[in-house]
Parts: C-alpha cells; structure tokens; sequence
C-alpha cells in the first residue's frame, strides 16, 4: 500500500528524510484553508506546527487522513473533536521542545530584566545611553512559575541555580516533585501579590484564557514583569497594555500573542515590552526532536499500529504497555466473537475487569476501547479504532460501561464481556495465560478453553449421542477440517455448549445443514 503524507508548516529535514523512506512526501507550507481543503483528500497522514490551522473544515474535507502529527507541544491550532470523531489519530512531539523552551523564556526574563532588545536598538542607532537602561537583577527576586509541567518544572532548576525564590501554580501540581525542586506551592491569589517576575506555561484552555487580565493584574506587585513564551490569549494583551502605560506593570517579554502574526496588536509598540515571533521552539535540536518523533508516530499509525503520543484518545504509560497489549488483543477477538453470537440491535456493552486485570488504572480505558472496535468494527461503515470506539458507541445509543469483578473463576486475570441487545444478552469470559497464550474461557454459563483466531462454529445444543458426529460428518460433506474441539456443560442430558475450531470459512449451507441437527438449539459460525 501506498501512502502519502503532507508536510504543511516547515519541519527539519531529519524528519522528513525518514518519511521519505517510508511514503510519498509533499511539503507545501504557508497554505490558506481553502487551499489546504483542496488537497488535503489526497493524504494519508498530515504534519503541522503551529502555523497550520487544522479546522473541521479542512478535516471534513480528508477523506483518507489517518494521522495528524504536532512537530511541538501545543495542539491548540487542530481542533480535537472532529478528528475523534472520525477516526483519525491525532499525535504531538510533547517533550522535544520544553528545553528550547525553557532556555528561551529564561533569555526573555534576562533580556527583560536587563532592557537588552532596548539596549542593543538604541547603540545601533548610534546613542550611547547608559542611564536609560538601568535594570533589575533576578538574583533574590520571586519567580511566579504559573503551569508546572515539562517546561515549568525545567525553569524552576534554572531559576534555582540563579538564586531566585521560585513559587508556582498549578492545578494538578505534584506537590512532592515542586518541594524536591525547592518550589513552594502556592494558589493563584497568594502567587500574584508575591511575584516579582510572572510567567505563564500553561496550554491555552478554556480555564486558562485570559488568566492574566485587568482584575487579576490589579493583585499583582506594583512593577512587575510578565513573560509568555506558552500561549497568545492566556495574557488579555489589552488589559496587560493598559496595565503597562499606568505604571503597575514594568514590562513584558512575550513570544506568543492572541493573534499571530500580531498585525492588530498595540502591545507590541510599547517600548516596556520586548517581542520575538513564537520562536519558543525554535533551536536546531528541538527542531529535529520533534520532527523525528512524529515522523516516526506517522509511520506507525500508517502502518496500522498506535502512536506514542495521542492526545485524542487513552494512554497507556509506558511502562505498562507490554503488560497491557496482551488483554487489549484479548478484549478485540473477544468483542469480534461476541458480534458473531448475538443478534438484534446492541444496547449495552460492559466489561468486567478481574483479577490482575483490575488494577489497569486508566489502561483499562485502552483495553475497553479495543473491546469496542471489536464489536463495531464488523457492523459499521466507517472503520472504528482506539480514537473514535467510544464515540462511535454512545453515538449509537450504546451504553458502555466498565466493572470491576468481584470474582476471576479460580484465573489470576479475568475479562468478562457482556453484551445486551434488544433480544438477547451473550457474555464472554477471556484469560491471558501468557503474552502469546490468551484464551477464552467461559461461553454463557459454559467454560469451554479455546484459543480466539481463525474459524469457528459455536452450537447450543441438547447433550445427547450422536449430535456432536453429525456435525462431524456435515462439516465433512463440505470438506472443511475440524481442526479442535470442546464441549462445555453443566448438567449431563442437559444443554452444552460446543467450540469447534475448523481449518476454513464454513459456508452459510452447511451452517443451515447444522441448524437442522435434531438437539441443536443455536449454532453460529464465526471468523476471528
Ligand atoms: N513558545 C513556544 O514555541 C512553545 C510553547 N509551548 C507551550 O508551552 C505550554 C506548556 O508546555 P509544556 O510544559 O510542555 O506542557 P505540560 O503539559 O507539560 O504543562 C502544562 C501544565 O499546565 C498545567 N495547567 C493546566 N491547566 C492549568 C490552569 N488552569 N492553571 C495553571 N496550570 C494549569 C498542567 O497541569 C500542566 O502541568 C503549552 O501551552 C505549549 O504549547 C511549548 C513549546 C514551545
Ligand atoms: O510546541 C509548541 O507548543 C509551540 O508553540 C512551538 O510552535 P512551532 O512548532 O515553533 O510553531
């Protein structure tokens, strides 16, 4: 199969030298949303930074697009939910870029507390204004760190090592990490009075759009400084303007703005603040971090596989990924197997987790979905993956549920799929033995031990001679060797239930010959 990936805001050559090794490669920046839209229905895979707007308009119009890839951290310029929605894998490059980050938000501070952009503009000019220049020293200052991740967490040991007492904010902060790295935790109103120096590293958020405004400005130190090397929009520029001419604040460094390039913006004509256009991320190395990192995320998702970095669906740590894929396997042919045996419209879907397989954490939400593709994948149109599974339930008025098992039948790990239509309900219970060994071990009421793959034929069937050996002599009829067998049953006399693994596809004349045995109550061929 042939692939062809678009290239479409400048990614370094390592990038796209290792693309080209695998696909056809164009590389087209600078595009406008009708000429993106135009194309894009010839691609496969799709790499941005962050001057491609990727709207719903341009992912409507991608029919064959399996994978869109951030060369960077922030996804804010792809919108999420239309991609999920069909299906397509969006992935970024979340760590190759917070140390070009982290050291460009330290220059800007330097340069900001130093008046160095000022300075180097006015001795070109041939002035020779030294009292002008005066600047502050960050040693001993308070350093507001507001959003603690990747790069937040690097500047904090930066500013550290720079002896300034740095304070942070973060929702989600890891309070032991902070106190390890020396940092005092701190809320939003006792930050801001405190802060010498405020500098924002959060993604651009409905909660973090325009944190920094009139009102929140107004609690802060009289002259502080204020940096943004994360997000245009986090800052109000506005309010922040105003806040400059009136004296409270010193002066600004920023590298982002609400709108990009800043054509419409009179922040940047104040000489209080100090400007370079969104280069955060631009240093040689985190360029080829990045642009190898989703070049190779690129090709594993073309490939048919996952990517390591997806932001619209769960992820599994990665040190729990070998633990996990063999369930994740497990749970697809177990939902593949259970489509075959039901019948009717499917009105709920619940996935009991026993065992070793309980304590999954949010891996659960991985196997679940591959549970799911198992189900849906045969019956819908449009192809289901571990992006769009769960939305592509609910979408359907499908419950989805997941529960932890009080019981693993005697099994150290257990999964139990059940699925209630509006005729039936059919449940499925698996076990991994070992990473290559998974089984399904309970039909209905039945256990049974069967290894989940190739053709099979499921019968209900009334425990009595001679009933197997006419499946036996109908499967022969029609040349199809029965490769394995087990019957489970509960009671003898009673009802059983019996797995035969044949060597081919059983065609739907020999099913209706089995169907006809006297004592078969159900029987379904399925192909996993
Ligand atoms: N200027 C540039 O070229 C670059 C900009 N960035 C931007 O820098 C920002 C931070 O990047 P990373 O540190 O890699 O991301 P990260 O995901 O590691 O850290 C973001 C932090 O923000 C915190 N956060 C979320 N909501 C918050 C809220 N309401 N208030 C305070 N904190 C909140 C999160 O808990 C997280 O710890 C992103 O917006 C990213 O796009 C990143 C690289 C280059
Ligand atoms: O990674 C990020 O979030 C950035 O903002 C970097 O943007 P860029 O790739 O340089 O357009």
């Amino acid at each position: 199969m042939s692939y062809k990936v678009l290239v479409s805001d400048p990614l370094a050559d390592e990038g796209v030298d290792i693309l080209r090794g695998f696909c056809e490669v164009d590389v087209k920046t600078g595009l406008s949303e009708d000429e993106l839209v135009k194309i894009i229905n010839e691609y496969d895979g799709l790499l941005v930074r962050s001057g491609t707007q990727v709207t719903e308009k341009v992912i409507n119009a991608a029919e064959k697009l399996k994978f869109i890839g951030r060369a960077g951290a922030g996804v804010d310029n792809i919108e999420l939910e239309p991609a999920t929605k069909r299906g397509i894998i969006v992935a970024n490059a979340p760590a190759g870029n917070t140390l070009a980050a982290c050291e460009h938000t330290l220059a800007m501070m330097a340069s900001l507390a130093r008046n160095i952009p000022q300075a180097t503009a006015s001795v070109k000019k041939g002035e020779w204004k030294r009292s002008k220049f005066m600047g502050v020293e960050l040693n001993d200052k308070v350093l507001g760190i507001v959003g603690f991740g990747r790069i937040g967490q690097e500047l904090a040991k930066r500013a550290n090592a720079l002896e300034m007492k740095v304070v942070a904010y973060d929702p989600y902060i890891n309070k032991e990490r902070a106190n390890e790295l020396g940092v005092e935790v701190m809320t939003l109103e006792q930050l801001f009075p405190v802060a010498d120096f405020i500098t924002v590293h959060t993604p651009l958020i409905k909660e973090t759009k325009h944190l920094i405004n009139k009102d929140t400005i107004a609690t802060m130190k009289t002259g502080v400084r204020i940096i943004n090397c994360a997000r245009g929009g986090i800052i109000n520029e506005d309010d922040l303007y105003d806040a400059i001419v009136a004296g409270k604040v010193a002066g600004a460094a920023l590298d982002v703005y609400e709108e990009e390039p800043p054509e419409n913006s009179k922040i940047v004509t104040l000489e209080q603040v100090i400007t370079t256009p969104h280069l955060g991320a631009s240093t040689v190395e985190a360029q080829q971090n990045v642009a190898v990192s989703v070049a190779k995320q690129c090709i594993e998702v073309l490939k048919g596989g996952s990517a390591k970095f997806v932001v619209n669906a769960p992820m599994v740590a990665p040190d729990q990924q070998d633990r996990i894929e063999p369930y994740a396997r497990l749970a697809q042919k177990m939902g593949k197997l259970l489509i075959q045996l039901v019948e009717g419209r499917i009105e709920s879907v619940d996935i009991e987790y026993g065992g070793k397989a309980a304590d999954f954490g949010s891996g659960s939400k991985y196997v679940t979905r591959l549970a799911l593709k198992g189900i849906l994948d045969p019956i819908l149109q449009t192809p289901v993956n571990i992006v769009n599974a769960e939305f592509a339930a609910t979408e359907r008025g499908i419950k989805v549920s997941e529960t932890l098992a009080k019981e693993s039948l005697g099994f150290t790990n257990l999964i139990t799929i059940t699925v209630k239509t509006d005729s039936m309900t059919e449940t499925v219970s698996g076990n991994v033995s070992s990473p290559e060994k998974l089984r399904i071990v309970k039909i209905g009421d039945y256990m049974t031990d069967m290894t989940p793959g190739g053709d099979v034929i499921i019968s209900r069937h009334h425990d009595k001679p001679g009933v197997i050996g006419k499946f036996a002599t109908i499967t022969g009829q029609h040349n199809i060797n029965i490769a394995g067998m087990q019957v489970g049953r509960n009671n003898p006399g009673e009802e059983a239930v019996m797995v035969l693994n044949v060597d081919s596809a059983v065609p739907s004349e020999a099913m209706d010959e089995i169907l006809k045995i006297d004592g078969v109550f159900t029987a379904k061929y399925a192909h996993i």
